[in-house]
């Protein structure tokens, strides 16, 4: 009998990372969504974090930045585990002394190889670059009467490794965070939702705004994801990407309610709990966006493109 040869069409999702790579936008590092990121990339980054930086105008906003990683105690707070064991991750280091890294180092790949002998650490990756801020203002007591806002980015991780280069391990987020009254977070989701369609309009990029949900895990899942879409507490800005028929989110815009504030312990100047909101980009998607829609040489990209990227 002959055997039949099965071909596997490659996914628009191969498509565009073999694109990516050639460009030598991405640099693979043999892990899916781990890549090192080309010079022409970086920079198209560095123009969209500013462009983002200019949206806020002249809202009076404390700029912070943070490194991957948080405090365990800081991450513990959050609830992250519980409601995303799936993308969590931690770090861990060898804490052992000279015997100890000698069993480590002959540890053989199939009893757990060296990496079995280190320890949880207490630092975690961080997931979302608004998390470090939140134990940042609690420490500080109580909100300033009109509330507070915070312009926040870093890398952030989560395990979700992937074939398709919108969805990376580690990327970088740009995110404006939001503290005060149901009112003042209800109006900056909306204000932001306004601005980021605008820019994604400059950048020409065909965006649309959908109500969406967060990713949680286990059982309550579907009650997790059905409160927070009836309460329409989570916007994303989707843009098609790597596949045309399944668009991706550039930005989310999310209302917390007094999730964090209970995490925390942010009380509003009255003594209330605060309320909370958050307005994160995805630099690296909207990057890949643009570079889907307007080729994959940024110096051949349409006037009025180059124009809001570099005033
Ligand atoms: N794995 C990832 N790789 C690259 N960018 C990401 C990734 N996950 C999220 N982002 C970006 O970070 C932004 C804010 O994160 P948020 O948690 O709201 O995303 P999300 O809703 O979980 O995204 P998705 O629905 O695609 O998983 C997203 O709008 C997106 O642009
Ligand atoms: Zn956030």
């Amino acid at each position: 009998m002959q055997s039949a040869t099965v071909a596997i069409a490659a996914t628009p999702a191969d498509v565009f990372r073999d694109e990516l790579i050639r460009h030598g936008h991405l640099l693979p590092t043999g892990v899916d969504g781990l890549y090192g990121r080309g010079e022409a990339f970086e920079r198209v980054i560095a123009a969209v974090d500013a462009m983002v930086g200019r949206l806020a105008g002249d809202d009076r906003v404390e700029v912070l930045r943070f490194p991957p990683a948080m405090s365990r105690a800081g991450f513990e707070a959050s609830g992250y585990f519980r409601n995303f064991p799936q993308l969590t991750a931690g770090i861990s280091c060898f804490c052992g002394d000279d015997s100890a890294h000698r069993r480590a180092l002959a540890c053989t790949p199939a009893e757990g190889g060296w990496a079995s002998h280190m320890q949880p650490a207490d630092v975690m990756l961080t997931p979302a670059s608004c998390y470090p801020v939140y134990p940042i203002v609690a420490a500080r007591g109580r909100l300033p009467v009109e509330g507070w806002l915070v312009d926040s980015s870093s890398y952030c991780f989560r395990r979700e490794p992937s074939v398709d280069p919108v969805r990376m391990q580690m990327f970088r987020q740009r995110e404006q965070v939001c503290f005060g009254t149901p009112d003042r977070i209800r109006a900056f989701q909306s204000r932001w939702m306004d601005r980021a369609m605008a820019m994604f309009a400059a950048l020409h990029l065909p965006a649309a705004t959908d109500i969406a949900n967060d990713p949680f895990f286990g059982r309550a899942a579907p009650l997790m994801r059905d409160g927070q879409r009836s309460q329409r507490l989570k916007f994303e800005i989707l843009v098609p990407i790597s596949d045309p028929d399944r668009p991706n989110a550039c930005g989310s815009f999310n209302y917390h309610v007094t999730h964090f504030a209970e995490a925390y312990g942010i009380h509003a100047a009255d003594g209330e709990l605060a309320h909370t909101g958050c307005a994160g980009f995805g630099l690296e998607r909207i990057v890949l966006a643009l570079l889907r829609h307007h080729g994959m040489d940024p110096a051949r990209w349409p006037g009025p493109v180059r124009a809001a990227l570099s005033p």
